[in-house]
């Protein structure tokens, strides 16, 4: 039986490797001013960054399932985590509020059906939903960021989905300098274990702050100047063992000081340039 939180140790999780997402250079060409990326990714540097990513986390232990390459993805491809939510009923397929990112959802979908998955159910417009706003806590327990990607039919037809048994917080996410850039939830939270969580305090709601803090949960502060180099974004492959990007010194050594073992990739062209960190390149979809 999965468990369903953000730390337990990952069994199987779905990734798009640097080729499949990125494609070639035409493709690359074509996307990252209009998807605003901050520079253009380096196709080779990037599979090879993917390539050392995927390897770190199979030493870890974890199953890795390929989603495919498709005409229809754009660069964000890379980023999994985005289109599809698991439950303990199956998968949620997301309406992604970034609308060049909504083909991601059905073609990851269908992939994963292949593999034996089954869909619980579906986001659908007026209504949009998308990965990184929304975090298990544990069984009975999830928060949901509501923001420029995730809007309240969305959490509206989430909630239904995932039905009463499930206390589901909604958390409102300060807006991103542009309309289109990526705030999401995990952007300014990951849990790390059941009773920890790194977090960038300034934007966490009171409301959301005294929700945790009454379930347990401790924080682990990102400085100012990490956040905007996704200091947050932590990925636990199991209880308080992390992977995180590189050149994040001083939340590195407060997550080794409340105990965690730290594994750092190196993510120029996959993390930095399109702002995706290891939780967004990655949907964990089993963990024990
Ligand atoms: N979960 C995440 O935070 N995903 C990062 C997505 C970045 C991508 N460039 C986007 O804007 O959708």
């Amino acid at each position: 039986m999965s468990k369903f939180n953000e730390y337990s140790q990952i069994e199987v999780m779905a990734v798009r490797n640097g080729q499949d997402s990125f494609k070639d250079e035409a493709r690359l060409d074509r996307d990252w001013e209009v998807l605003r990326f901050h520079s253009r990714p380096m196709l080779d540097e990037a599979i090879k960054e993917h390539a050392a990513l995927r390897y770190q986390l199979r030493n870890q232990g974890v199953k890795l399932l390929s989603l495919p390459a498709d005409e229809d993805l754009t660069l964000d491809s890379i980023y999994v985590r985005d289109a599809l939510l698991v439950s303990p009923k199956g998968l949620i397929v997301c309406n992604m509020g970034r609308k060049s990112r909504r083909p991601e959802a059905r073609i990851n979908a269908e992939a994963l059906q292949k593999h034996g998955y089954q869909v619980a159910g579906e986001i659908t417009a007026p209504g949009t939903l998308e990965g990184g706003d929304f975090i298990w806590i544990d069984e009975r327990s999830a928060a949901v960021g509501r923001g420029p990607r995730t809007n309240d039919e969305g959490i509206k037809q989430l909630a239904d989905i995932l039905g009463k048994d499930v206390d589901l917080h909604v958390v409102d996410l300060p807006s991103p300098d542009h309309p289109d850039d990526v705030l999401h939830l995990m952007s300014i939270i990951s849990p790390v274990d059941k009773d920890l969580a790194v977090v960038y305090r300034p934007w966490l709601t009171e409301a959301f702050a005294d929700w945790l803090q009454d379930r347990g949960i401790l924080f682990v502060e990102v400085p100012d100047d990490e956040f905007l180099a996704m200091g947050c974004n932590v990925l636990a492959v199991a209880p308080r063992k992390v992977i995180m990007l590189d050149e994040l010194p001083r939340t590195k050594a407060r997550l080794e000081a409340a105990g965690c073992d730290v594994m750092i990739y190196k993510g120029d062209e996959i993390s930095r340039k399109g702002e995706g960190g290891p939780t967004c390149l990655t949907r964990p979809l089993l963990r024990r």
